[in-house]
């Protein structure tokens, strides 16, 4: 079995004692966020000097730095914004999670951004493991909307797995090592109760010497109480069970994930053999299983499963997309892939179609022996064997983690097996307890400083957010079970409560630059329906949707009800008297379903924002002086330096809004324009699945929102590929800009470097260094390692700062500024109309996909379907340069 053992692996390779980072103490919270800089402008935070920027996600940014206070550790921060309602605007569009549960869980109301941080604090929080990355310290002030997190730097990076040829860069014995940390991590994941739901290779994280990975990103992990309780027959304390955000079962019925990673139960209603409903309305002119012949589709592993019968989804969806990752490693592709880039076709494939391997196998090119190998001994069959188990369709026959630990591959190169699979065992660690209160101090509610020389003052979306239609307080109907506000912790909805009339009182934030984006394009609305009425509203069409409420009157006083007016938990709240001086019987309904109404009323919706498309702002007033509904809606008790006013009573509050803000700015309503009407047709095609996406294959997640639309190059950079041709990624710049050197091209301003994926450069000037992780000289080294200097080959792709700051942690940004957020707070504004007309025809070009979205009926007013380009998650895993030894930190940092 250990034939091949390499000695200078004859180690302990999950032993967390062995591991050189492993510093005592629980993760510290703080409250306070201290921001300053050095005298060359580096910036401090709290007792952070930050570095350059090692990644982009779509939530958060993670930077290198130094711990000041514990002799200047290597560290990394990642700033996350607690809101982002560009991603939570593509989350919303997306998520179409089957299936629907009639309880809408209180995390999903609290908005994608919030929940997956509060989700991925509270399970990094207690993980403790030699394979799971370090969450040392939480920076959450409320006064600041980004929350920090303080983690032990892997300075590898990504794990880099193809070339730009799309051929593996990982020797066999590398992917087997990776492998087995990746088991070990997943090992003490799901012993702890806790499902990753996103292994993939770009979450599996280098150490900078890359002898070992470690598993990051938790964004989409799932707690389950039930499982912890078997990991440890039953003998776990209780001290959550109430937690709404580690116990909320109904999330692992939502599809987060990876697409082309996602396990065959959590897709099973995509199995073509037996469509759901669900399928067959929006497969309209989809082809299943276009590709492949009969033939090539195993019939042994064809799962035949109805949505009403999917398989329980459990920790085996790990196990399969560690097959998966296992898979990209070896042949440097993924193994189930669509020919179109459509998700529908993409699921019926993973469900429906076996995988097939290529001649031979990593770096080394072993042979692999096919499908299924004749020769049952060869290095080629027990690794094929090994994926086979991995990837078994059916869950009940997928291998276990533990069976996979103990494969004889996986030990091969392990000097005493039975002494390391004692050692390694999960039981051996303490069992993660995560506090309810812990959870909650994870993340806590948003309050805003004031920024006025940063935002502009377009607040009107925001406004019309926050206007709300009739709520239902029909005999018998209660609100919370519709949307999950009973099982709320009552802070959490104040919380919200204050967020949103933080908003509405304090008027200009750059926060909702989405919904100003929105006010000057077609958009395509949603009406406004109750959560009852989720299942019909699957099957109605966006057109409807947005006829139906171009056609209706922003809001009639009769019907709107003073009482709540609500956007997912956020709670407009006005005061009891005037709250009760209405008594609504009626529940809208944009079916017009028999509700019952008050007389002379009629179903409403939210104020179109798509008929403010000619609008533009001509002036831009604080809040507080503007002669707009934001003088008279703030009623709640939030005080943040802005002075209160009394509302008038509430119905002439909520029918005053858009006629107000039209007037005030002198613009009239356009509905109905033909527009509108082309553009829903091209959206009523993609929701049919009929349009391709060109979805991240392995780097964008479900969660993060907006996979769509990502160039070949970005998707392959962001993935943990490399590229040393600068012509591949320069092609990909606008304006002409392809024929110049990136040098040049760094130089220009701004403006002409945005958007955001066209400023990836190659940093060509990198010398290499050796891979340390391939401890062979004569090994045959990938093409890119020519061009970096890291351990990482990821070390070529710089990624500008938005401001044009350089890497080396000279930025000067504040933390409570979010650079991308300026410059689309002011694009708007500064676009000509012809950029504009472009930017709507491109837009509408690239429409492919749109939501029905069934598990909200909450939030969002007019939501404009776009599809952009991806910022690219992209690692710059250069090494890092030292803090400056001429800094001197003063006092209070210490
Ligand atoms: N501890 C770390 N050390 C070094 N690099 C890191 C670390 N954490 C994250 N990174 C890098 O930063 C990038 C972005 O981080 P991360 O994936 O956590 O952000 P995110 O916003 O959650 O991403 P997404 O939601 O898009 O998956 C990662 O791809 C990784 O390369």
């Amino acid at each position: 079995m250990a034939s091949d053992v390499d000695s200078s692996e004859s180690i302990h390779p999950g032993d967390p004692s062995a591991l050189p980072f492993d510093p005592p103490g629980n993760v510290r919270m703080t409250a306070e966020l201290r921001f300053k800089h050095t005298d060359d402008r580096r910036p401090i935070v709290n007792q952070y000097l930050r570095g350059h920027r090692v990644g982009k996600g779509q939530h958060g940014e993670v930077w290198v730095c130094w711990d000041l206070s514990d002799e200047r550790r290597e560290l990394a921060i990642k700033a996350v914004k607690r809101n982002n309602p560009r991603a939570e605007k593509m989350n919303l569009l997306r998520r179409r999670n089957l299936p629907t549960s009639p309880h809408t869980p209180l995390t999903e109301k609290l908005g994608s951004a919030e929940h997956k941080i509060r989700k991925e604090i509270a399970i990094m929080k207690k993980c403790r493991h030699g394979h799971i990355v370090r969450l040392l310290e939480v920076i959450d002030d409320k006064l600041n909307d980004r929350i920090y997190m303080v983690m032990e730097y892997l300075a590898g990076g990504e794990i880099k797995w193809r070339n730009e040829q799309g051929e593996p860069v990982l020797t066999v014995d590398q992917c087997r090592r990776i492998c087995r940390d990746v088991i070990l991590g997943l090992e003490y994941l799901h012993y702890q109760g806790i499902i990753h739901r996103d292994i993939k290779p770009a979450n599996l994280l280098w150490t900078a010497d890359r002898q070992m990975v470690k598993i990051s990103d938790f964004g989409v992990s799932h707690f389950s109480y039930a499982q912890r309780l078997a990991a440890a027959n039953g003998q776990v304390a209780p001290d959550n069970r109430n937690d709404p955000i580690l116990l909320d079962d109904s999330d692992l019925s939502k599809r987060a994930g990876t697409p082309p990673f996602l396990a065959p139960e959590v897709i099973a209603e995509y199995n073509s053999t037996d469509p759901s409903p669900s399928i067959s309305t929006l497969a309209t002119n989809s082809t299943i299983l276009s590709s492949k012949s009969a033939a090539q589709i195993h019939s042994s592993s064809t799962i035949h499963v109805s949505a009403s019968r999917r398989p329980p989804i459990t920790k085996a969806i790990d196990i399969w997309a560690l097959g998966v990752t296992l898979y990209c490693l070896l042949f440097g592709r993924i193994p189930f892939k669509a020919a179109d880039s459509s998700e529908y076709v993409l699921y019926n494939i993973i469900c429906n179609q076996d995988w097939e391997p290529d001649a031979t196998m990593g770096y080394d090119r072993i042979p692999t022996g096919g499908r299924h190998p004749k020769s049952k001994n060869t290095e080629g069959a027990i690794v094929m064997n090994f994926l086979d188990k991995l990837l078994q369709k059916d869950v009940t026959k997928r291998m276990a983690l533990d069976e996979a630990k103990r494969y004889p591959w996986i030990l091969r190169d392990i000097a005493q097996p039975q002494e390391w699979l004692r050692e390694t065992s999960p039981s051996r660690h303490d069992m993660v307890m995560v506090s309810e209160s812990e959870t909650r101090t994870a993340m806590t509610s948003v309050r805003f400083s004031w920024g006025w020389h940063k935002r502009l003052t377009n607040r009107i979306s925001s406004l019309f957010r926050n206007v709300r239609p009739l709520r239902p307080t029909a005999p018998g109907y209660d609100d919370d079970d519709n949307f999950g506000v009973r099982s709320t912790p009552t802070a959490i909805a104040i919380e919200r409560h204050k967020s949103a009339s933080a908003r509405m009182a304090i008027g200009p934030d750059v926060r909702n630059k989405g919904k100003r984006r929105a006010a000057a394009r077609p958009a395509i609305l949603r009406d406004e329906s109750t959560s009852t009425n989720v299942g019909r509203r699957r099957s109605k069409s966006i057109e409807r949707w947005a006829r139906s409420a171009a056609k209706n009157t922003p809001h009639d006083p009769n019907v709107a009800r003073p009482m709540t007016g609500r956007r997912g938990s956020e709670t407009l709240l006005l005061p009891e008297s005037q709250a009760g001086s209405s008594q609504p019987q009626s529940r809208p309904s944009s079916r017009g379903r028999e509700t019952p109404t008050l007389a002379g009323s009629q179903h409403h919706n939210r104020f179109s924002l798509s008929s403010m498309k000619y609008w533009r702002p001509h002036s831009h007033k604080p809040a507080s002086q503007a002669s707009s509904p934001l003088d008279t809606s703030s009623a709640t008790s939030y005080s943040h330096g802005v002075e209160k006013k009394a509302g008038p009573s509430s119905p002439d509050i909520l029918v005053r809004r858009s006629d107000e803000v039209l007037r005030h700015h002198g613009r009239e309503p356009l509905p109905n324009s033909h527009d509108d009407e082309g553009l829903l047709t091209a959206a009523r095609r993609a929701s049919s699945w009929g349009e391709p996406i060109n979805y991240i294959e392995d780097v964008t997640s479900l969660n993060s929102g907006d996979h769509d639309g990502l160039d070949d190059d970005a998707m392959f950079l962001g993935a943990g590929g490399v590229c040393n041709d600068p012509s591949t990624l320069v092609s990909n710049l606008p304006l002409g800009l392809a024929n110049h050197a990136p040098e040049v091209i760094s130089n220009l301003p701004l403006a002409l470097r945005h958007p955001q994926p066209e400023r990836l450069l190659i940093g060509s000037a990198i010398p290499s260094v050796p891979d340390p992780a391939s401890g062979d000289p004569g090994h045959r080294p990938p093409q890119m390692r020519s061009a970096t200097t890291s351990p990482s080959p990821l070390a070529q792709v710089a990624y500008e700062s938005d401001l044009g700051h350089s890497d080396d942690g000279g930025g000067e940004e504040e933390p409570e500024e979010y650079d991308d957020d300026l410059d689309d707070d002011f694009s708007f504004f500064r676009n000509t109309h012809a950029e504009r007309q472009a930017e709507s025809e491109a837009f509408r070009a690239n429409l492919s996909q749109m939501y029905d979205n069934e598990d909200e009926d909450s939030d969002e007013e007019s939501i404009p379907i776009e599809v952009k380009r991806r910022r690219p998650s992209v690692s710059v895993t250069a090494a890092s340069p030292p803090p400056p030894s001429d800094f001197s930190d003063d006092g209070p940092l210490r």
